[in-house]
């Protein structure tokens, strides 16, 4: 467990782009900003870029060769602002909490993260806290308009330069509109493993903000029938956004409570959530968790009794799930997070409890096996992918797709 724990604090080794297939996307461009970039950097390479597959970019690290001498300020930031900028973000103005006094628009500063969260909001004097270095750029607003106005402040209020992490410093913003979606690899995998084809009816039942949704839409040449529904009503506006920006129209969006989604009497699809049963070809349950597989993650707030609170949402959306699946259909059921509960326990519970639904090969098969110990054999652990940084005999894994964030994907077919 210890090597899982030191693989979650720190970030992963690429930065992946999901390529929209609804539009045009060219490397070339791409290149031409990383050029620029490495003579700001002093550098004459390039990071790697290639595809993993049609729509999946991915970027490695600047070379190790950057040699880069420190600034003399340093700016302190909170840790998701720190663990933003070691995934190649900017700092953006309500992550910051503290910076000397005297700092000029367009100074250097190097970024460190507030480990212990004690840092004063607006600290003027160098902190002397526990702090980490977590990367170098140039300030872009200056202290008063950061703490003085009395409103949050918002945009970049430092540009970085080079993170820590040496990931180069890239987003969607250097592209055309919905041409590409900044996403981690097993988010991208799950999207796969669905596999969306035209005309079939798909249930997205935990779709905000549709990173998910606008994948299949896309798989599936914005013909699939996609309905994503979401609890939170403004989140359910994201989707709606996103689809947009993705130029995806064949998604159909519903702020519901999923795991009251079924009603036997419901008249069907057309008219929105509930639904009655045997209504959808494949459903994407990609389920609210403790979100325990973010990389980095420099500190964490779960208490045991939040941490025991999602089994049981989990298991009454799969008992939903199964009632609005065809027969012959299949559910395919993720997390973003590495506890045995809500990965191998869940699919262990649903063997148990809904004998309807049988467990099935979540291919295409890149992660690792479930783990060990779970109420799974090994012919099921083998059947579901867990993206962590662990070794196991029972099916090696590439590199790329151990540098993840920690994720679960499994996959059941309806069969009576
Ligand atoms: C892991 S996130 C989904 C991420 C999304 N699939 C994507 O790829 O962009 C889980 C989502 O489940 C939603 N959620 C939680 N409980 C829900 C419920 N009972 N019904 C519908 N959505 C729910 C949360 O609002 C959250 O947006």
């Amino acid at each position: 467990m210890k090597e899982v724990y030191e693989w979650l604090t720190k970030p992963p080794k690429y930065t992946i782009f999901r390529v929209n297939k609804l539009k045009q996307f060219n490397c070339e461009e791409l290149k031409k900003i990383f050029i620029t970039q490495s003579k700001k950097l002093n550098i004459n390479e390039i990071p790697n870029i290639y595809f993993l597959k049609p729509d999946c970019l991915i970027i490695e690290q600047w070379s190790s060769d950057i040699q880069f001498e420190n600034a003399e300020k340093e700016i302190i930031v909170d840790v998701s602002c720190a663990a933003a900028v070691l995934r190649g973000a900017h700092v953006f103005a309500p992550g910051v909490m503290g910076l000397p006094a005297n700092l000029q628009l367009g100074e250097r500063v190097d970024i460190y993260a507030d480990m212990d969260g004690q840092c004063k909001r607006g600290l003027k004097v160098k902190y002397n806290g526990k702090k980490m270095y977590v990367g170098t750029g140039y300030l872009k607003m200056l202290r008063c308009d950061l703490f003085d106005k009395g409103v949050q402040p918002s945009g970049i209020a430092v540009e970085t330069l080079l993170p820590g992490s040496r990931l180069p410093v890239i987003n969607e913003t250097f592209f055309n509109k919905g041409e590409v979606l900044l996403q981690n690899l097993p988010s991208i995998v799950c999207g796969w493993v669905v596999n969306a084809q035209p005309k079939e009816y798909i249930l997205d039942m935990c779709a905000a903000p549709g990173n998910k949704t606008t994948h299949l839409a896309e798989m599936s040449d914005n013909q699939a029938i996609i309905i994503a529904i979401d609890k939170t009503a403004q989140k359910v506006d994201r989707i709606r956004e996103n689809c947009e920006k993705h130029d995806v129209t064949c998604v159909h969006v519903y702020a519901f409570d999923s795991t009251k989604c079924y009603y036997e009497n419901s008249e069907g699809i057309q008219n929105g959530p509930p639904y009655p049963s045997n209504c959808f070809d494949k459903i994407l349950l990609d389920a609210p968790c403790s979100g325990l597989g973010q990389r980095p993650q420099l500190v964490n707030k779960m208490t045991p009794k939040m941490l025991q609170s999602y089994k049981f949402v989990q298991r009454k959306l799969i008992i939903t799930a199964a009632e609005l699946l065809k027969v012959g259909g299949v559910l395919i059921y993720s997390t973003c997070t590495v506890t045995e509960d809500e990965n191998e326990g869940m699919v262990a519970w649903t063997l148990d409890k809904i004998p309807c639904l049988n467990l099935i090969p979540a291919e295409p098969l890149l992660g690792g096996p479930g783990l060990p110990n779970c109420g799974l054999d090994d012919s099921q652990r083998l059947m579901v992918q867990r993206f962590s940084p662990i070794d196991d005999p029972l099916r090696p894994v590439k590199h790329i797709y151990k540098d993840t964030i920690g994720f679960f994907i499994a996959k059941f077919i309806k069969v009576k």
